[in-house]
């Protein structure tokens, strides 16, 4: 790795050359709780149709028809998980549940509530359902055994998990949670917040990146924090053994000790980009090195700064987990809305701006020094804004992403 000094590159394009140094992790099978916060590996087949036949969607009655004169008599009950054995005809009603199978020869269900009743003589007191079927849940409405209730490389949340299940499955094929190695790297930092001199910092980055990394279900194990010697770097790389992904925070820049390049350099890994235009976190580096089956590991080198961890982490480390996890959409996505506040104009690099959105606007926090934890821990957003734009006024449209801060 020798390093004409190169020129800070878009991050789209940093994103994409991340994203294609690795594939989805192999498939395996988990129960559905294991599933939670995975992405799906292959597209999911309804093994059972739901409803499985008709059923009622109220209490009420079920008959055969709605007659001119609409009484009927009472020959017996459907209840969820008890069904009428028998076939009505004309005239005839069933007490049915919600959820209950509509008997044989039923079409419609009339409301309790529209119904009096006397011995089993019942007839309509208030209205008819309209259009007739309108309390019947039809075989196959949700879905129909056979056919794709997901597409592969969804998240799988609470939902998923209830669809799959009541599709009959009991397993889900998922891509393998990807193991990360954290290093923190600076010989200014403390492990031990309760004993941190004058000259030192808490080593607080490895902690909030492990914490981004939970969500998504990544096994993450800590080292650091690291001296800043070429040996102890190099010691805490080997360390890292086979994670497939190796995250370490500080040490990317241009000064004299920062040295995660030189030593990723003299452990046999190769460069594959440093540097990106966005502010924070310009000093981003990615590295790559062959592991003994072959795969890639993919070391990613954050800058020291809290809000430039945060950012980059974001933009780069949450995404590549989320491929090698399957996901069909691995990179964040932005939504749009209005300035509660003017913001200034940008230069050569896209910012990303620490701001609090609550749900109408969106504010820049006063203090947007990458190294403010306060005002980072203020926001819930990241305002983008491109290079090379002009200031904006309070009420103009922005792109924003929301951070999971508290
Ligand atoms: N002459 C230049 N100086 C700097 C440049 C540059 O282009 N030319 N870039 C600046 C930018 S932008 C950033 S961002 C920082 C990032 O540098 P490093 O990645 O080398 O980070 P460090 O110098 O090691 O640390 C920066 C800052 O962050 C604190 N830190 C580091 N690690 C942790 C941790 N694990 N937990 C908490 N805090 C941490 C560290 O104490 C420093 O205060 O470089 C600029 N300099
Ligand atoms: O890019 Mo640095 O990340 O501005 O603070």
């Amino acid at each position: 790795m020798a390093h004409p000094p190169l020129p800070p590159i878009p991050l789209e394009v940093a994103q994409s050359r991340l994203l294609a140094l690795v594939e989805p992790l192999r498939v395996e099978h988990v129960d559905l709780e294991g599933a939670l916060g995975r992405y799906l590996a292959q597209p999911l087949l309804a093994r059972r149709t739901q409803p499985a036949a008709d059923v009622s969607a109220m209490d009420g009655y079920a008959v055969a028809s709605i007659p001119a004169d609409p009484r009927w008599t009472v020959i017996g009950e459907s209840a969820a998980g008890h069904p009428h054995t028998g076939t009505i005809g004309d005239g005839e009603a069933v007490r049915i549940s919600t959820g209950a199978l509509l008997p044989a020869g039923a079409s419609a269900v009339v409301l309790q509530e529209d119904i009096a009743r006397e011995g089993d003589a019942i007839h309509l007191e208030g209205s008819a359902p309209a259009p007739v079927s309108r309390h019947v849940r039809h075989c196959g409405m949700d879905f129909a055994e056979g056919t794709q209730v997901l597409p592969a490389g969804i998240a799988i949340g609470p939902a998923q998990i209830a669809l799959a299940m009541t599709a009959g499955h009991k397993h889900l094929p998922v891509h393998r949670r990807p193991t990360v190695t954290i290093i923190d790297s600076g010989d200014e930092l403390a492990r031990d917040p309760e004993v941190c001199p004058l000259h030192q910092v808490p080593a607080s980055n490895g902690l909030m990146l492990a914490a981004m990394m939970r969500g998504l279900t990544a096994e993450t194990r800590r080292i650091g924090p690291v001296v800043d010697t070429m040996d102890a770097l190099i010691g805490a790389f080997d360390a890292a053994g086979d994670a497939e992904v190796i995250v370490t925070s500080g040490g990317a820049s241009v000064g004299d000790h920062d040295l995660v390049r030189p030593a990723l350099e003299a452990w046999g890994a190769q460069l594959d980009f440093w540097r990106i235009a966005i502010k924070p976190g310009k000093p981003l580096l990615v590295a790559t090195r062959r592991r003994a089956n072959g795969r890639p590991q993919v070391i990613v080198g954050l800058p020291g700064n809290p809000a430039s961890s945060m950012v980059t982490a974001f933009h780069f480390v949450l995404p590549l987990l989320r491929r090698l996890l399957g996901a069909a959409q691995p990179m964040a996505t932005a939504i749009t809305t209005r300035l509660g506040a003017d913001v200034p104009a940008t230069g050569a690099r896209r910012e990303f701006l620490r701001a609090h959105w609550d749900g109408e606007s969106v504010s820049p926090v006063v203090l947007q020094d990458s190294g403010a934890l306060a005002a980072m821990a203020a926001s819930n957003a990241l305002i983008d804004r491109p290079a090379h734009t002009p200031a904006l006024a309070a009420g103009e449209p922005v792109s924003i992403y929301q951070l999971q801060n508290g």
